[in-house]
């Protein structure tokens, strides 16, 4: 994976095991999975409000909340961004076939 999304994974790794006093991160992981996914979902409807506000360039911190809170979630679930990777790739595949039987079919 990209370094920044490898540093930015290992950071709310080591947040998931830290007091929840210590920082947004900790405190989040604390407060537990409804409240991460309450999290993540509030980013996606910010993402969705500033793709329609004609500002293009609002989209991009948005986003970046967005993945922040993807990261947190997935870490909660003993998951990573690397395991997204790793599934999007396999739909490549699965495409390729697609792609393929179309062309002999
Ligand atoms: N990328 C992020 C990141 N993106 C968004 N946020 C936080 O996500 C929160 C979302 O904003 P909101 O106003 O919706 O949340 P809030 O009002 O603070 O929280 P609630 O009261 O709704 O629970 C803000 O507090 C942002 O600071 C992030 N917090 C941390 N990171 C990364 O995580 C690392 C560790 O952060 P700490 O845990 O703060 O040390 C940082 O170095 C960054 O790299």
């Amino acid at each position: 994976m990209d370094p920044v999304f490898d540093r930015l994974e290992a950071t709310i790794r080591a947040r998931r095991d830290a007091p929840a006093d210590t920082s947004y991160t900790a405190s989040l992981f604390a407060k537990g999975r409804p409240k991460i996914a309450q999290k993540l979902g509030e980013e996606a409807v910010e993402t969705v409000i500033a793709a329609c506000s004609g500002n293009e360039a609002s989209i991009v911190p948005e986003a970046a909340d967005l993945m922040f809170h993807l990261a947190v979630l997935l870490a909660d679930a003993g998951l990573s961004l690397d395991d997204v990777r790793a599934e999007l790739e396999r739909r490549e595949g699965v495409g390729g076939l697609v792609e393929k039987a179309g062309r002999t079919g």
